[in-house]
């Protein structure tokens, strides 16, 4: 490699530690590389043979210590905290927006009130979630409103002395078309009220208005197609994995695949949401935030749900909570962030290093290419994470300030330390479709939300045109084949590098830089034109029975050809009827995509393919863009946010 493409393969690697440039990790680690100097790092830290010996080496060399213990000795929290009167004055504006019939504007301010407004501070935060749930209801959002009227009891609003909890119920009832619990609430705030008053029947004349929401359809989980695999987790029986010592493991089909197989279906070991998205969506699942449940403590992210917000406070959250900004202060990137997830979600210390331990033998790290300042720079961070550990009292609970790490903390560093190496390589970004007009593809684009690591998941190797497409249900991926594909054809993902995008030595650079290796798939062999330079000519298979020749269009139909191949002479009358019948279907699938039947172009596109793919071969530019098409299908079943209505 060049030496400009050795700088980039370096950048490539630091962005995978250290993402934000501006943050103090970047400072904090050259000052340790500088105290170190080249010749302790070369000639000493290089030759240290365990992750273990380098996370010692860190806390306990003369040449670094100082340096690092000077600057962990100083880890604080640092967190958005609550604020009881910015929070007041929040709801006191959403009830005046309520008054006015400004409900988006409520919301918002609602919303900040409940962010904001602490838990301790009397029943004020009952009182947010009351406002909210009445601009909720002003909204139609029947259930959230009933989940915000739930959350004003857990803090501090006795519904029994309430007449208002009851009527807002009964309003929120009436939108979910409940008229059963409808009619009970009314009841109850009636009997409260000993009898109908102005106000019960003031709301009951509203509820004669109400016409319910259809509720939103949930997000379809398909199952992997032909049974699951008994070897590997989550995958359909017709994968398997195989090793070569040129590719590593990876992915091959084990059976005949058709177009549009489902083939793993997974959830991560860990996922961490980008902090861009941290005020937007939920910080548990990923989904848009609409009415966001705040962690009692923090009001720097939040939750969809009051299962989600107790999910993650009950686990990973409560050691990350009063750290947080301190984490996104120090510009680490979100890989960093899950090699912490992986111990502060796990039931105990033990539990996080087995699976930690497990990753860091299974998945690949490229140990033998990293340079001594690679692995210096993944220590200090390593050293940091686990410092962030023992001031939250992971470990239990802490007689000193000292930050010299006991054993188990030593054997936890360097499994941090292992993490930060195989994540690298190893983890996919998160995303989802944002819808941001009325047309489900013309209006979409892709949003990476967060990233995770996927068990089988990361067996996969890249192609730069894969044989599958990945999309996610939440945090779960989903890879669906978009060609048929022979027993023992290998079953690649994509990298981010496609063919049709860059060319092949872009693309080998960009691999080569931030996966280390050269891609010697068909396009790359093939050295396939970008998508732009791409001519409509179709290449058709030899029809003999295992020739695999490639044979162009013939110049005159009613004459047969001799195979280039196979020397024999051949017809490919039946290839091109065939072929201009996918022409046809692919169309009839575009024009379903226009008028959004989602489902009928999926079985458009996978029927044509599959056949497009019997008598003939890539590249030929309709059957990418259909395969392309394919993809925005399958998007759209997984998930989405709705930028339509911003509020
Ligand atoms: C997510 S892992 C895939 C599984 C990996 N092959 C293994 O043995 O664990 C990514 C790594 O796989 C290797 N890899 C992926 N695609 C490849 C390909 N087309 N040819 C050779 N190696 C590849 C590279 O070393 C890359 O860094």
């Amino acid at each position: 490699m060049s030496a400009p493409d050795d700088i980039f393969k370096d950048l490539c690697s630091t962005r995978t530690v250290q993402s934000n440039r501006n943050g103090f990790f970047n400072e904090f680690y050259q000052e340790v590389k500088s105290s170190c100097g080249e010749k302790w790092l070369n000639n000493y830290f290089s030759k240290l043979k365990s992750n273990e010996a380098r996370i010692l080496s860190v806390f306990n060399d003369r040449e670094c210590c100082d340096t690092v213990l000077g600057v962990l000795e100083n880890v604080a929290p640092v967190f958005k905290f609550k604020d009881a009167i910015f929070g007041q004055q929040r709801k006191a504006q959403a009830d005046k927006a309520f008054l006015l019939g400004k409900f988006k504007e409520g919301l918002i301010l609602a919303n900040l009130a409940v962010m904001r407004t602490p838990k301790d501070a009397e029943d004020f935060l009952g009182h947010c979630y009351l406002t909210r749930s009445s601009v909720l209801i002003g909204l139609g959002e029947g259930e959230k409103a009933l989940t915000d009227l739930k959350m004003a009891t857990v803090f501090g609003i006795d519904s029994k002395k309430n007449p208002d909890y009851f009527l807002r119920s009964a309003q929120a009832y009436a939108l979910l078309g409940e008229k059963m619990r409808c009619e009970i609430a009314m009841k109850v705030a009636e009997n409260l009220l000993n009898g109908p008053t102005d106000r019960t029947r003031f709301t009951r004349s509203e509820i004669e208005k109400i016409v319910p929401k259809p509720k939103a359809p949930s997000m379809e989980i398909p199952e992997v197609s032909g049974g699951q695999n008994p070897d590997l987790y989550n995958a359909s029986k017709s994968i398997k994995l195989v090793e070569s010592p040129d590719k590593g493991r990876f992915i091959v089909s084990n059976d005949h695949i058709k177009t549009g197989d489902t083939l793993l279906v997974e959830d991560p070991i860990a996922a961490c949401l980008l902090s861009d998205f941290f005020g937007s969506h939920c910080h548990n699942c990923f989904t848009k935030l609409f009415a966001p449940i705040p962690c009692e403590f923090c009001s720097g992210l939040a939750f969809c749900s009051p299962q989600c917000m107790g999910e993650a406070c009950s686990t990973y959250h409560r050691f990350e909570c009063h750290y947080m900004d301190l984490l996104i202060g120090s510009g680490m990137s979100i890989l960093c962030f899950i090699a912490l997830r992986i111990f502060t979600q796990a039931t105990s210390v033990e539990n996080g290093l087995t699976i930690a331990n497990r990753l860091i033998e299974n998945m690949c790290s490229h140990s033998v290419e990293r340079k001594p300042d690679d692995l210096l720079q993944r220590s200090v961070m390593a050293a940091f994470l686990l410092r962030i550990l023992q001031k939250v009292e992971y470990f239990g609970r802490r007689t000193t300030e000292a930050v010299c790490p006991s054993a188990l903390e030593i054997q936890v560093g360097a499994a941090l330390l292992g993490l930060l190496q195989v994540l690298q390589f190893n983890v996919h970004e998160i995303y989802g479709t944002s819808i941001t007009g009325d047309h489900a593809y013309d209006n979409s684009k892709v949003i990476y939300v967060g990233a995770g690591i996927f068990g089988t998941g990361s067996y996969f190797n890249h192609e730069c045109w894969p044989s599958v497409t990945r999309h996610f249900v939440g945090k779960k991926i989903v890879l669906t084949s978009t060609r048929p594909m022979e027993p023992n054809d290998i079953v690649s993902e994509n990298y981010g590098p496609v063919f049709t995008r860059k060319n092949l030595k872009e693309r080998q650079r960009d691999l080569r830089a931030r996966y280390l290796f050269d891609c010697n798939c068909i396009p790359c062999r093939e050295n396939w034109p970008l998508f732009q330079k791409l001519d409509k000519n179709v290449r058709f298979k030899c029809p003999s029975a295992n020739c695999g020749a490639v044979l162009r269009y013939p110049k005159d139909l009613s004459k047969d050809v001799r195979c280039s191949g196979c020397r024999k002479i051949v017809s490919l009358k039946e290839s091109v009827v065939k072929v201009i019948k996918v022409g046809e279907m692919y169309r009839e699938a575009a024009e379903a995509m226009k008028d959004q039947e989602t489902d009928k172009a999926l079985g458009l596109f996978k029927e044509a393919i599959n056949i497009f793919f019997d008598v003939a071969v890539l590249p030929h530019k309709d059957t990418l863009i259909a395969q392309q098409s394919l993809r925005t299908c399958l998007a759209d079943k997984g998930t989405k946010f709705d930028n339509r209505t911003t509020v």
